[in-house]
């Protein structure tokens, strides 16, 4: 399974400033964008290119464009919503699939509760977008309804990312590309990772802070 650790300067510092316990609901949300952000530009290094012709200033200029599948974005509710806008910075005309899905507290299962997914999955790349991979219920739920309607090439952009995770992910669905700004240590005995960031939907929504 191909898994990606962004070692990029600016991604170890963003992160580093995510992980204090002082940050407030704004610093939090815009650090989030940001390594979204810088997560994107990673993620998206293979897009396929063709020769392309423009009129510029000078007469005819042969340039590169993108070509080949549409993304579609996959933001997992909640905390996915905090990633959203660093990647349209990038990808300003992405389609945009919303899934819900949030962790029993007890049983650390996952429960879906909302799908709306763009057509034409099959011709498009996902990427999905959840700041925390943890036990990896949540991403295996969403990738297994993602390939369901019919997506074969799909990725995830994670703020951070569990060992445990990474190891039911390459169990379940071993064709999923990764990148994360780290891979941490271990999950507590509640599923939170360590050292992690605390709860990252009540950080970005401002909801609790732990
Ligand atoms: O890998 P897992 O063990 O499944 O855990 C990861 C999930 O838990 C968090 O969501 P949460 O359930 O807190 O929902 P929220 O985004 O609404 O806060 C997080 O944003 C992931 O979606
Ligand atoms: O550490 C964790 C694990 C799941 N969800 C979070 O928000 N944080
Ligand atoms: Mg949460």
């Amino acid at each position: 399974m191909k898994i990606v650790e962004v070692r990029h300067p600016l991604v170890q510092h963003k992160l580093g400033l995510m992980r204090r316990a002082d940050n407030n609901t704004k610093t939090f949300r815009e650090l989030s964008a940001e390594v979204a952000t810088l997560l994107t530009y990673e993620a998206t290094s293979d897009l396929e290119t063709e020769d392309a012709q423009v009129e510029g200033w000078a007469g005819p200029v042969s340039v590169r464009r993108i070509k080949g599948r549409k993304i579609t974005l996959v933001p997992i509710l909640r905390a996915g919503l905090g990633m959203l806008p660093g990647v349209l910075e990038l990808i300003p005309a992405a389609k945009v699939s919303v899934v819900g899905i949030r962790r029993d507290e007890a049983s650390l299962a996952p429960l879906p509760y909302y799908e709306n997914l763009v057509g034409g999955m099959q011709d498009r790349i996902a990427l999905i977008l959840d700041p925390m991979l943890a036990t990896g219920g949540t991403l295996i739920a969403t990738v297994s309804m993602l390939k369901a309607a019919g997506a074969t090439r799909i990725k995830g952009l994670f703020l951070v990312a569990a060992p445990e995770g990474l190891r039911a992910l390459e169990t379940a669905h071993p064709d999923v590309e990764v990148y994360t700004a780290a891979i941490d240590e271990r999950l507590n005995e509640k599923g939170y990772i360590l050292p992690g960031l605390g709860d990252a939907g009540d950080k970005i929504f401002g909801t609790r802070v732990v």
